[in-house]
Order: C-alpha cells, then structure tokens, then sequence
C-alpha cells in the first residue's frame, strides 16, 4: 500500500529579498512518520518550515496539505498544523504565564467568545504534565530555563491536537533527560498517526530516533526512509563546504 502524504511540495522556490535560499524544492512528508529535516547551518530548513507555516511567501510552487484525504490550502487547515519555534526566536520577556502560553495552542478550538473554557484550560494543564512541568503553571516564562522554554512550547503544541507538528531545533540546548522526554512524546503522537516534522542538528541521533530523513542544502539533496537514505555518502555531499554558497558570501 502506497503510503500517505501529509504535505506534498511541489517545485519551490522561496527567496529574501530577491535572493533565493530555497531552489526548486520538491519533496513529501509522509503522514504518521517522525522525519528530520537535516543539513548545515544557513541550508534553508527553517526557511523551508516557515514557507510551510505560510510565513513566507514562495517565488514559485504549490504546497499541497493532506488532513483527512483530500488536498487542501493552508487557510483551510491552519488550526490542524501545531510549530514549536526556535528557542532563540522567541521573546521570552513577553509577560505571560506558563499556562497562559499552554492555552495559546487552545485558541483555534475556541468558540464564539474566544475565552478559554473549562475543558481547555484542563487540557494545557494536562498537557503541562505530559512534559513534567505541571507546577510551573504560574510562573512567568521569563523565569524558565531553556529546557523548560523548550517544553512549555511542546504543551503549547500538543493542547492544538493537530495532526501535523512541525518543530524547529527542538533539541538546541536540552539535557538528556528533557531530549528523551520530548522525543517520547513525539513518538507518542505518531503512534496516533499524526505527522511530526523536526529540524534536527544532531546526526549522532538521527537512527535513534527519527523514520525519515530529508536532507537539505539549497534544495533537497534526498529524502526517504533513515535505514537506506541516511548514509555516509548523502551526508557527506549535504555538508560539502563548497556547497553552501549563501554562507560564505558573507564570511
Ligand atoms: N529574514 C531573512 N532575510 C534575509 N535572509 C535570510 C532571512 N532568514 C534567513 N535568511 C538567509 O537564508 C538562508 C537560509 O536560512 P535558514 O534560517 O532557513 O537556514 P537553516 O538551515 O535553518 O540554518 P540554521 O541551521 O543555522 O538554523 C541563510 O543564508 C540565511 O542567512
């Protein structure tokens, strides 16, 4: 049986200011499969994710989405893909509480009055359990540890109950402890047939603990299953120095 997409790329190029980053980038993630995106520094993963997101607008090509059977436009399933940014990016200052974060992943099931109910609020504490933090409800995510950021944006993604998560360097700067809990839990997920995208830098790890593998440099280099594409040859020309033009013009 032919397996299923949840999202279908077709011929993409996405460019800043002008300058493409991506080329003519076609590529498939398979529904209920934990893939890593990996490839070096300034490669074009998490501009490959935000174009996904609809935060950046391609120069060319179509996105296809696949919740349920058929294809569909982003507008129209939004509230079904959950994003866990990267650490870095996110302005931590913000005054807010760990639960108050948990239950921004609510806001797509709000109804007309866009209040929290009841159910809501006992699902982002649940979820806040689900990541071992359940007594940091109240605390100011200022006050966190980098890990604990990490995991109070994984509770924000799991209380959307999407069926695609897409994760950007979930790992960066996390102990073992918190790695092996976050991978759980995105294991868990594809259990329940749901897809889960992760830009990941850590190649030590990518048998362990990934399906699939797309490799990234520009465009996509190969992509497939971790037990026959993830080998010594397409990872050696994925972090080809010379192959990273956009890094080095500026060194
Ligand atoms: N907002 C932006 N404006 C202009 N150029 C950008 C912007 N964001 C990224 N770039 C450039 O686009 C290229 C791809 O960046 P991107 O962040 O997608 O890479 P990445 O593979 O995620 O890198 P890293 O592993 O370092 O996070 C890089 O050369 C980067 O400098």
């Amino acid at each position: 049986m032919e397996e299923q997409k949840a999202i279908d790329i077709h011929q993409l190029t996405v460019a800043y200011d002008a300058k493409p980053v991506l080329w003519n980038t076609s590529v498939a993630f398979k529904k209920g499969k934990l893939t890593a995106i990996v490839g070096p520094n300034g490669a074009g993963k998490s501009t490959l994710i935000k174009t996904i997101l609809d935060f950046i607008k391609p120069v060319t090509g179509q996105i296809e989405y696949f919740v349920g059977k058929q294809s569909s436009e982003y507008k129209e399933i939004k509230n079904h893909i959950a994003y866990v940014p990267q650490n870095s990016t996110v302005d931590w200052d913000f005054p807010a509480t760990v639960l108050d974060v948990v239950l921004m992943g609510r806001y797509g099931h709000l109804g007309w009055f866009k209040r929290p109910r009841k159910k809501d609020k006992d699902i982002a504490k649940e979820m806040l359990v689900k990541v071992g933090m359940p007594s940091f409800s109240n605390r100011q995510i200022s006050q966190l540890s980098g890990g604990q950021r990490q995991r109070v944006f994984l509770a924000r993604a799991l209380a959307q109950e999407a069926e695609i998560y897409m994760l950007d360097e979930p790992l960066a700067g996390v102990d073992m402890k918190t790695e092996h809990i976050i991978m759980d839990l995105l294991k868990e997920l594809t259990k329940k047939n749901k897809t889960v995208i992760v830009v990941h830098h850590d190649l030590q790890t990518v048998e362990e603990y990934f399906d699939e593998v797309i490799f990234i440099n520009q465009e996509v280099l190969n992509s497939g299953p971790v037990s026959s594409v993830f080998t010594k040859a397409n990872i050696e020309e994925t972090y080809r120095q010379d192959r990273n033009l956009g890094e080095e013009e500026d060194t």
